[in-house]
């Protein structure tokens, strides 16, 4: 059952869906997580947050939306997660009802919980008016997960170690461009895919340009993916070919690739023969956003 005021003066934030337009895996680190050299960059679209401030100190969630029912609102939801950090670093009871609607597929390397995480960090800083130093900010958010801290400014970054080096870094001809992601519904394990990593390292990223992102740009856990799921080799090839196409790659751990395009009517005349041809598959036509 939702909050009954939930919807009648809700603040709202989007969780904007990430691609990694390329992840270079550099390393095995001694802790076990991969250091990593990767370009982010944000969808326009994501899950949607909403939330109440309430007094008794309680945080609820409520779930709903096309991919609801592939998470329960017990402790692990990383909603959940975010909320209680921050309850937690302000150490009092301030509570919230909060909403969540699942738009992102599931454990699909575009970071919908991560996106979810941070964006709940940002919708209760404001429901509950605290202002929260940006250092303080990024520790708490890489407590939730590695991705979590590219995921509090959603802007296009160069991001390195495991998740927390963060710099600010548009790249020319990508904020905007027309990103078709597709998913062909296989959800995929993050540390599985990182522990079938060959370790070997194929060198550095140069994302000083949108050619050089195209040209020598990799996902490095593109193989051990396909290994897990061969069904991401089919998505990746029919992807390939279309007029206007600019890149098609895989995001993150997988399963879901995204499709840069050089115009919205060839990104839309690509997403009708993909979807013709696989009717099952999830899509979703967005753009790179633009801070
Ligand atoms: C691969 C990436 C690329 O952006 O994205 P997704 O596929 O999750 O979207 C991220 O590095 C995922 O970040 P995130 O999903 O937040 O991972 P975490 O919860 O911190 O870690 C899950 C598991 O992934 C592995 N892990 C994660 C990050 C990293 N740099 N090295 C790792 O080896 C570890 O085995 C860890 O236990
Ligand atoms: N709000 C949430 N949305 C999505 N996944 C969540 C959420 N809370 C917890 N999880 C768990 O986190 C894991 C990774 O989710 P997600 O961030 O969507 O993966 P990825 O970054 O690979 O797309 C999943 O196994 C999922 O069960």
């Amino acid at each position: 059952m939702l909050h009954p005021d939930l919807d009648a003066e809700a603040m709202i934030e989007t969780a904007y869906a990430k691609v990694n337009v390329a992840l270079h895996v550099r390393a095995r680190r001694d802790d076990g997580y991969h250091a990593l050299e990767s370009l982010f960059a944000f969808a326009d679209h994501g899950d949607r947050l909403s939330a109440v401030a309430t007094d008794d100190g309680a945080i609820d969630l409520f779930i709903d939306g096309p991919f609801g029912g592939a998470l329960d609102a017990g402790p692990g939801n990383l909603v959940l997660k975010a909320a209680r950090a921050l309850q937690a670093y302000l150490g009092d009871q301030r509570g919230a009802a909060i909403r969540l609607t699942k738009i992102l597929p599931v454990a699909s390397g575009i970071g919908g919980g991560s996106a979810d995480a941070a964006a709940t960090l940002r919708l209760l800083a404001r429901l509950w008016d605290v202002r929260i130093a940006a250092e303080e900010l990024a520790g708490l958010a890489l407590d939730l997960g590695s991705d979590v801290p590219a995921c509090v400014a959603s802007v296009t970054q160069m991001v390195t170690g495991r998740g927390e080096g963060l710099r600010r870094h548009p790249v020319k001809g990508l904020e905007g461009t027309a990103m078709l992601l597709v998913n062909p519904g296989v959800g995929l394990s993050t540390a599985q895919v990182f522990n079938n990593w060959d370790r070997v390292d194929r060198g550095p990223l140069d994302a000083a340009s949108l050619d050089a992102l195209v040209a020598q740009g990799r996902n490095d856990l593109q193989a051990p993916a396909v290994a897990a799921a061969p069904v991401i080799a089919q998505v990746l090839a029919a992807l390939e070919g279309h007029e206007g196409l600019r890149l098609a790659r895989m995001s993150g751990s997988g399963a879901t690739c995204f499709a840069l395009f050089d115009s919205d009517a060839a990104m839309a005349d690509a997403a009708m023969a993909v979807q013709g041809a696989h009717r099952d598959w999830w899509m979703m036509e967005t753009r790179i956003r633009t801070a």
